[in-house]
């Protein structure tokens, strides 16, 4: 059993008056991808964007209970900014900045302090190589990250969450934009990443969850109702709610 990565216990959020997360607790293990699937609205994005406290920008939001990150309470005894160092995330519309290939990778490490051209080249070549597209862009590093097809620009804005090595990466339907080559391609790539980090996915396609995830959890009006491994909840999964989703006999 790997470790645990993420500690959440008797978390609740509100946006104002509603009540977006209902009491969710989980292990979120290391080097694994979890998925969290359910339908629209349910809470998957918000409790996603909770584990780097993504949600402080939120006006009105307001969260309770707690969440450890390799032990450390990530509300109490972290700063947001130290925190999304180590938990980057990766959106589900590619979203590259206005700037060349090479100012796009290199971009977070600039802001960590990095400027010798020797130690930025390192990193954007590593990041890509990591994010599966440093063949497809080597020729083209000072060219703009805007004219990238959609599947490129997805794996550059991951080869970006890298350059700034974090532990975690958090990624909100990654693939609902782009066409299904592009999709297997950052299928791939997540379980490739596993070895090194561990992911946290939000995706809407029951399938990609099957394919790739090791652990599942079920949202449903802002309750996490079933969580375990994988294979387990896609065959046999213990709540009749879980069961309906899964077959597509919902609402
Ligand atoms: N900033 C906000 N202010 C107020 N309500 C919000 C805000 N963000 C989300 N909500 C509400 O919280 C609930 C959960 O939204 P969330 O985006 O987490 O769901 P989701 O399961 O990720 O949905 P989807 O699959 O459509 O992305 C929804 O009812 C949504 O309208």
């Amino acid at each position: 059993m790997s470790e645990v990565k993420f500690n959440v216990e008797h978390i609740n959020l509100h946006y104002g008056n509603f009540h977006a997360l209902k009491d969710i607790n989980m292990k979120i293990y290391a080097n694994e991808i979890t998925a969290f699937i359910g339908p629209s609205g349910c809470g998957k994005s918000t409790f996603l964007k909770s584990l780097n406290r993504m949600n402080d920008f939120v006006e009105d939001c307001v969260i309770d209970g707690k969440i450890e990150m390799d032990g450390v309470d990530i509300y109490k005894d972290m700063d947001g900014i130290s925190l999304r160092h180590e938990v980057g995330m990766v959106f589900q519309q590619p979203n590259p900045f206005p700037k060349s290939v090479y100012d796009n990778v290199a971009y977070g490490p600039r802001i960590f302090g990095i400027k010798k051209k020797a130690e930025l080249d390192e990193i954007v070549e590593r990041s890509l190589r990591q994010a599966a597209i440093w063949d497809e862009l080597k020729d083209r590093l000072n060219k703009s990250a805007l004219g990238l097809s959609g599947g490129q620009q997805q794996r550059l804005c991951i080869a970006r969450t890298l350059a700034v090595q974090p532990k975690v990466i958090l990624m909100d339907e990654p693939t609902s934009a782009l066409d299904p080559i592009s999709t297997n391609k950052i299928e791939d790539l997540a379980v490739e990443l596993k070895k090194d980090y561990t992911i946290v996915m939000v995706t809407h396609n029951m399938q990609q969850a099957a394919r790739i995830s090791d652990k599942t959890a079920f949202f449903l009006l802002g309750e996490m109702v079933e969580y375990g491994s994988t294979p387990e909840l896609f065959a046999d999964p213990q709540d009749e709610r879980t069961e309906r989703y899964i077959t597509g006999r919902f609402g």
